[in-house]
This record gives structure tokens, sequence and C-alpha cells, in this order.
């Protein structure tokens, strides 16, 4: 462990800003001295206790709420002491320079905690696992209710135990495989081949099964990223405030009226859509330098998208300048990033529509035809609807349960193709086990640890 793992820390745990009540929380081995001095006994443990918190003069700073929990009953598994007080940013820094001076004397070393710093530590004592360390603070950052909710799950484990359960399927098959190889004499037999192919079979299929709820689960914490890409006037930053319920984009007849790119969060279903709405793209002496500009970044976005929805204009598809001007606008477009077409005017259009079985029509502006396009986002996205009892994932995560997959999948080759490897049977087994191992923690570098709790906010 290093060092500075030893340090008591102190940090105000709640938000910056005003609030009914504040916390200042501290945490470290030893406690009880600083404990008594900052409050002139030691409260009984567990226990909610009111009372002054006096400044070196006597003078009171605040009357508030200790609470103490000595090791290791407490979230960080040290000792920790919290200050509930009048949540005033002024007089919760006050309270933090008042531990900082009692400590001086009945607390050396204490200082103020990194971001993530009390999680790190209930992670090194073993309070968490990394994946319900990342829960903690993907439970504070989710943007929907669903997204909290399987965050709360994660948290609470849900997440690790499938981990577990896999790994204990893991570590029964490498007992069978190692105990073969530690007996080199006797030659696999075909009962116990039979039996590790099974195994493995079923240890894949657990594998896809937990990919694919982790993908869903990864989906309502990071959401996709949907730009809005299309000819000028085509209704896009109309549809962008329709899909918003709110005029959060200027819409005007004039052909050019977006030039900044202007996105918003909303949610289907309770996955997070970051929706991005551009400057027209179009070619035309008419663009002046801030146009230019405006469909420069649109082309940026287009190219940063998960998904783009192209707008087309149905009251205007029958010229043949527009379609040109579609028509480039559909070979710039980036291979790979999946593409929604849709009519849009469609309350002005004619009977006979362009579009392909695939596209959608609507109308912007009078919001028709905009649950046929929220239902097909998600079906774009990967989302099956009525997940329930989802748990979140981080991309972290994703990667890690691939390289399971790659290593289960060599050790599926080496078992059907060549049953006298192995030894490199067994090494991949370990190497699947190790992949695996990274999600909970049990094997991780410590600048990987660093990166994650970093993210974390300050008091936290
Ligand atoms: N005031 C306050 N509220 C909070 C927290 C906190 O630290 N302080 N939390 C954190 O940020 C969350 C709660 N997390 C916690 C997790 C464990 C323990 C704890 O004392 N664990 C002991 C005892 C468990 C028990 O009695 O069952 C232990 O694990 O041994 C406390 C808070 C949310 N609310
Ligand atoms: N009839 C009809 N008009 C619409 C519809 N959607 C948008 N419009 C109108 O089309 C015009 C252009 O709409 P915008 O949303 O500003 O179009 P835009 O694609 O953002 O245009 P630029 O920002 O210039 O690229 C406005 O007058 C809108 O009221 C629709 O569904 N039906
Ligand atoms: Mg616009």
């Amino acid at each position: 462990m290093l060092p500075q793992h030893a340090d008591p820390i102190v940090a105000i745990a709640t938000a910056p800003g005003r609030g009914a009540v504040g916390i200042v929380r501290v945490s470290g081995k030893g406690l009880a001295p600083f404990v008594r001095a900052l409050i002139g006994r030691e409260p009984r443990p567990r226990e909610a206790t009111y009372g002054p918190w006096r400044a070196a003069d006597g003078q009171a700073i605040d009357h508030g709420l200790s609470l103490w929990f000595p090791a290791p009953h407490s979230y960080t598994g040290e000792d920790v002491l919290e200050l509930q007080g009048h949540g005033g940013p002024v007089v919760l820094q006050l309270l933090l320079a008042r531990c900082l001076e009692v400590a001086q004397t009945a607390l050396p070393g204490l200082r103020l905690a990194r971001a993530g710093e009390f999680t790190e530590r209930a992670f090194l004592n073993d309070k968490l696992d990394l994946a319900q360390a990342e829960a903690v603070a993907d439970l504070i950052d989710a943007s929907t209710e669903a997204a909290a909710r399987s965050a709360a799950r994660s948290l609470a484990g849900a997440f690790s135990q499938r981990v577990h359960a896999l790994r204990d399927a893991l570590i029964h098959l490498r007992m069978l495989v190692e105990a073969t190889l530690d007996f080199p004499e006797e030659e696999i037999d075909f009962l116990q081949k039979a039996d590790a192919e099974g195994q493995l079979q079923r240890l894949r299929s657990a594998l896809a099964q937990l990919q694919a709820e982790a993908r869903q689960g990864a989906l309502l914490r990071d959401g996709l990223q949907v730009v809005i890409a299309g000819q000028p006037n085509a209704g896009k930053s109309s549809l962008l405030n329709a899909l918003a319920g709110a005029e959060l984009a200027i819409v005007t007849p004039i052909a050019g009226t977006t030039r900044d790119v202007v996105q918003q969060t909303i949610q289907i279903e309770g996955v997070p859509l970051h929706v991005t709405d551009t400057a027209g793209l179009r070619d035309s002496p008419e663009v002046d330098e801030v146009e230019r500009i405006g469909i420069e970044r649109a082309w940026q976005r287009i190219h940063g998208a998960d998904a783009v929805l192209f707008l087309h204009d149905l009251t205007r598809w029958r010229e043949p300048r527009y379609r040109v001007g579609d028509a480039n606008i559909l070979r710039g477009l980036p291979e790979g990033v999946p593409v929604l077409h849709v009519w849009n005017k469609v309350d002005q259009a004619g009977d006979e529509l362009p579009r392909g079985d695939s596209d959608i029509v609507l109308s912007a502006k009078h919001g028709t035809g905009l649950d046929a396009l929220r239902q097909r986002l998600l079906q774009l996205a990967g989302w099956q609807s009525g997940s329930e009892g989802l748990f979140m994932a981080r991309e972290r995560h994703l990667r890690a349960l691939a390289r399971v997959g790659e290593h289960l999948e060599q050790a599926q080759g080496l078992l059907t193709r060549a049953a006298d490897q192995l030894d490199l049977l067994a090494e991949e087994l370990r190497l699947a086990q190790h992949a695996l191992g990274e999600i909970t923690g049990e094997f991780t570098a410590d600048d990987l640890l660093g990166v994650i709790f970093s993210r974390f906010c300050i008091g936290k």
C-alpha cells in the first residue's frame, strides 16, 4: 500500500453551495484523540450526538450532529467522524479549517482528501469491490431514474455477484484441467474431456448473457450521441425542440439559421440520448464566414456520432437541386455510423412519398411520428425494452468481458483440436480469470485505480 493511503483525510462531503445540512467528514487511523479534542468528549459509536463545535477561542462555529464510526465499522473501514452542520459554504469551510487546526496537535498529518479518496479507502479496506466503488460514482452521476436504479443495484453487488459466479465456474474448470496436468502419465480420458467441454460451453454462454446485460447497463450510463444533420431549413432545430419538449434552438424560415452546435440530453425509456442540432449543410455562395464555421462543426459532430438522423424536407424532395444537395451529404457521411433517414414536414407533403421501408416520416412542427422515431432510436442503440433488474456497467467492464471471451474461445479451440496442449489450455483459462478479476478489482494496476477514483467528486 502506498504511504499516502495511511494519512488521515478530511473533506466537505456535501455539494458546494447552500443546503439545509452540510457534512464535513474525517477518515483515518486512531482518530479518537482528535475527536475528543474537537468535540470535548468521545461520542458514543454510531449515534448522533448534538452539540457545539468550538473555535480555538471557545466561540461556537456551529451546533450540529457528530457521528462517530470507530474502525472497522464505517464507510471507509477506518475511523470516521462526521460533522453534520448547517449547509452554508462559509460555515463548512470554518469547520474544515477547525479540523485542520485541531489536528496540528491531536492528529498530525491530517490533509484534504483527493477526489474519490474516501471510496478508494473503502475499496482498499475491502468494504466495496471495484465495480461497487464505480457504482457509487455512477449512482451520483446518474442522469435518469433507470440509470440510478441500476447503479444502486451494482452498488449492492448485483454485477459483482454475477462476475463471481462466472469466476467460480472458471475456477472449477481450471481445477479439472490442472489436476490432469499434474498427472501427465494419465492421459486425459474421454469422460473428463467431455466434462471439460460441457463446462466450457456453459461458461461461454453464461458469459454471453452477462455481456448482453452489461451492454444494456453501459447504455444506461453513457447513452448515445445522436446528431441531427441535413440541408438548411429541413427542420433540424424543430426536431431537436420537439424531442426535448422545449424551445432550445432558434427556428426560422430562413435557411442557415443554426450556426452553433446545440446539444440536449433527452431520455427515452431511461436511456439518455445526447441529441445534437447542427448547422444546415450546404455549399452555396450565400454561405458567410459564420455559417462556414458552423458547417465545419456540424461535420465534426457527425464524425463523432453513434447515430445520425439525416433529415429530409418532404416539401422539396422533388427539386433536382435539393436532391443533389442530399446526395452530396450522403457521400460525406462516415462509414460505419448508422444513418436513420427522417422525412420531415409530412403535414405539407403530397401523397407520394420517396422514402425507403425503414425510413421515418414525421412532422417536427406538429409532433406527429415522433414516437416511431423514439422507438427506432432505442432499437438503433440496441436497447431491449423492459430490461428490468439491470445492473450498471462501464465501457471498462465491457472490454474486460470481451477479453474473457477471447481467452475462452482460444481455450475451446485448444480443447477440441489439441487435447495434448493442456498447458496452453490452462494458461488461457488463467488469463480469462485474470480479465474477470479486473472488473471487481482483484487484479488491478495502481494507475488504473488512480484514473477511476480521480473522476469522483471531492469528499466522496
Ligand atoms: N451521513 C452519511 N450518509 C451517507 C453516507 C455517509 O458516509 N454518511 N454514505 C457514504 O458515502 C452512504 C451510505 N454508505 C455507508 C456505507 C457503510 C457505512 C457503515 O457504517 N458501514 C459499517 C456498518 C454497517 C452496518 O452497520 O451494517 C460497516 O461496513 O462495517 C456507512 C455508510 C450514503 N449516505
Ligand atoms: N410545415 C412544416 N414546417 C416545418 C416542419 N418542421 C419545421 N418546419 C419549418 O421549417 C422551417 C425551418 O425549420 P428549422 O427547424 O429552423 O430548420 P433547420 O433545419 O434547423 O434549418 P437551419 O438551422 O437553417 O439549417 C421553419 O419555418 C419551421 O417552422 C414541419 O414538420 N412541417
Ligand atoms: Mg436549425
